[in-house]
């Protein structure tokens, strides 16, 4: 059924761009009415083995992505979801966008991607480094090493160290492997900022991204000293980042006449400051007071939580101030594989017949906990906390003749669930109170999971009442940005959806995998933190293998042979 406008309507369009496509949502500003969607999935998706136009492999866990397919998602759907909202468009207000993180390019002074200038087009690091672009382990390695043995400050409100996923790390790497494409690239902008840049047409840098991707505390970067000490050419790679700093919800600049062609979107109204999609979403969730952990859970799971003091937690993402709403610390913490471990093991693992979830959940339901004998790790995506460490691996412990697919699927859903109880715990333990958990994301339908999550981390779950929670939580950005509320606080209240304490925990279900955690713990902290270093060395074997393999694979006898 067609929405007809009321008389004095006004509409925002939320954008939440995805590891694979980016979602248009059309919210009311009134109550949060959500009208119409739209979703545009990228053409090039995850660049992860050749560049578009090449032949030439990629090396091992390189992530990258073409920001034409971002600017795609305005053209198509912004006004898709217009349409599907049946408003008039003339009655949108204000726009805002969020962005996987640390999602990163570098570009010319005027915004032009690298990839897209002709002659750097064959190289790799002249693409957008995605999140999950791992290949800078070794950078942030050297980064945490030298910001230990120098005593820097910042490094504690990182939980004790960087991970190979943000900023620092992929700059560094940029630098190391190609010098050329770090001194063409005159600005290094998260995507989050770029497509505000390509919206509003004025260069802008977030708070939120600045602090968690960046390393931007107490109002400055690492000093040039520090950089330096690093690599000398590595000196001045803060004068790549640093642009007017906003606050999350304050208005970049208002929507050009070439951004408002694309959208179908009213030239002039107001484009909100870049934000994640994590951070975004608490604000969809009302969840900005403090002690509402929100978990974002898709292919990967984000946990932002807001606090009232500042306080260091091992192996946590970062903390920031103003980072996910003015006037508290905002918390990060992230799982880097949640829904890929299990796409991963309907796709490569399932056999024919029991290759969905659906299935594989209706057999894992019908199990007592402990029956399937297994505990796994999850880390098929490496760790992000509380280890930061993408060099380790997945594992599964317990294995019998009798071990059956779904037993093999329902210790991976358990495995994720207790790696969110020891992020849980980490923030408990240094005094950031944690008292629900409030999810959203795609995995948020699984009940069986959901259910999982309630009883190991022996919490009540709310759900946002939204399918798009992040978009939803842009749309109140944009409705900040446009003056339509004080502050991002009063916009969430209104505009905000959360069904409270959809899944409750049971106590005898939360006591039996008390223990199965227990061997979790012990495993963790054995595979982990020094016990036993296999998961390194085997990952150290792969990329020589590979390496060989890719020299011998350009000798054309050897391939003839
Ligand atoms: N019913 C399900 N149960 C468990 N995992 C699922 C289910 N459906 C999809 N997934 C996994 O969830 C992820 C997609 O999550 P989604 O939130 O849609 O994406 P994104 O993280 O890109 O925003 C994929 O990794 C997919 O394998
Ligand atoms: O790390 C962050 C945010 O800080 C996420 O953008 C990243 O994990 C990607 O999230 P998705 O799995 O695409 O939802």
């Amino acid at each position: 059924m067609m929405h007809v406008d009321g008389p004095g309507d006004r509409y925002v369009v939320g954008v939440d761009y995805g590891t694979l496509s980016g979602r248009a949502l059309v919210v009311r500003v009134g109550d949060g009415a959500e009208l119409g969607t739209a979703v545009h999935e990228y053409r090039h998706g995850v660049i992860g083995s050749v560049l578009p136009g090449s032949a030439a492999p990629l090396p091992p866990d390189w992530a990258l992505q073409d920001p034409e397919d971002y600017r795609d998602v305005l053209r198509h759907a912004v006004p898709a979801a217009v349409a599907a909202a049946g408003i008039d468009p003339a009655r949108v207000i204000g726009i805002a966008t969020d962005f996987t993180a640390c999602t990163v390019l570098p570009t010319l002074a005027d915004g032009t991607p690298l990839c897209q200038v002709p002659e750097l087009r064959d190289r790799p690091h002249a693409w957008v480094k995605l999140w999950k672009h791992h290949a800078g382990q070794p950078q942030a390695d050297r980064i945490n090493a030298l910001a230990h043995e120098r005593g820097e400050a910042w490094i504690g409100r990182y939980g004790g160290k960087i991970s190979a996923e943000w900023q620092f790390a992929k700059g560094l790497q940029l630098l190391d492997e190609d010098p050329e494409v770090y001194r063409r690239a005159e600005r290094f902008v998260e995507a989050a900022d770029w497509i505000v840049w390509q919206l509003c047409g004025v260069e802008t840098r977030n708070i939120c991204t600045a602090g968690y991707k960046g390393i931007r505390q107490d109002g400055r970067y690492p000093s040039r000293d520090f950089l330096s000490a690093l690599d000398p050419d590595f000196a001045d790679f803060v004068g790549k980042l640093d642009g007017p700093l906003l606050p999350m919800g304050a208005r970049a600049g208002g929507l050009t006449a070439r951004a408002a062609a694309w959208t179908g979107l009213p030239e002039g109204i107001a484009v909100a400051v870049g934000n994640v999609d994590a951070h975004v979403t608490a604000a969809a969730g009302r969840a900005l007071p403090p002690g509402h952990l929100v978990a974002i859970m898709g292919t990967s799971t984000c946990h932002v939580v807001n606090g009232a003091n500042l306080v260091e937690v091992p192996g946590m993402c970062g903390v920031v101030e103003g980072g996910i709403s003015p006037g508290h610390w905002g918390y990060e913490a992230g799982q880097s594989g949640v829904g890929d471990i299990f796409g991963w093991f309907v796709s490569h693992a399932a056999p024919a017949g029991m290759d969905s979830h659906e299935r594989l959940c209706e057999l894992a339901a019908a199990q007592p906990i402990g029956g399937h004998g297994l505990v796994a790790l999850d880390w098929w995506n490496g760790n992000r906390s509380l280890l930061v460490n993408h060099d380790l691996s997945g594992l599964v412990v317990g294995l019998t003749l009798a071990t059956r697919p779904a037993d093999v699927y329902r210790a991976l859903l358990e495995s994720t669930a207790y790696g969110t109880r020891m992020i849980i715990e980490a923030f408990v333990a240094a005094g950031v109170p944690i008292r629900e958990l409030v999810v959203t994301g795609g995995l948020a339908s699984n009940r069986l999971l959901m259910q999982i999550y309630a009883d190991v981390t022996d919490r009540p779950l709310s759900l946002i009442a939204s399918a798009q929670g992040p978009a939803l939580g842009s749309a109140i950005h944009a409705a900040v940005a446009a003056g339509a509320y004080p502050d991002v606080y009063a916009a969430s209240a209104a505009m905000g959806r959360v069904d409270r304490d959809v899944y409750r925990p049971d106590p005898d279900r939360a006591r039996a995998y008390d223990a199965l955690y227990a061997e979790y713990r012990s495993l963790h902290d054995h595979f982990g933190r020094g016990g036993n270093e296999v998961m390194s060395r085997l990952r150290a074997i792969r990329n020589a293998a590979v390496e060989q393999a890719a020299t011998r694979a350009t000798t054309p006898l050897e391939v003839v042979a």
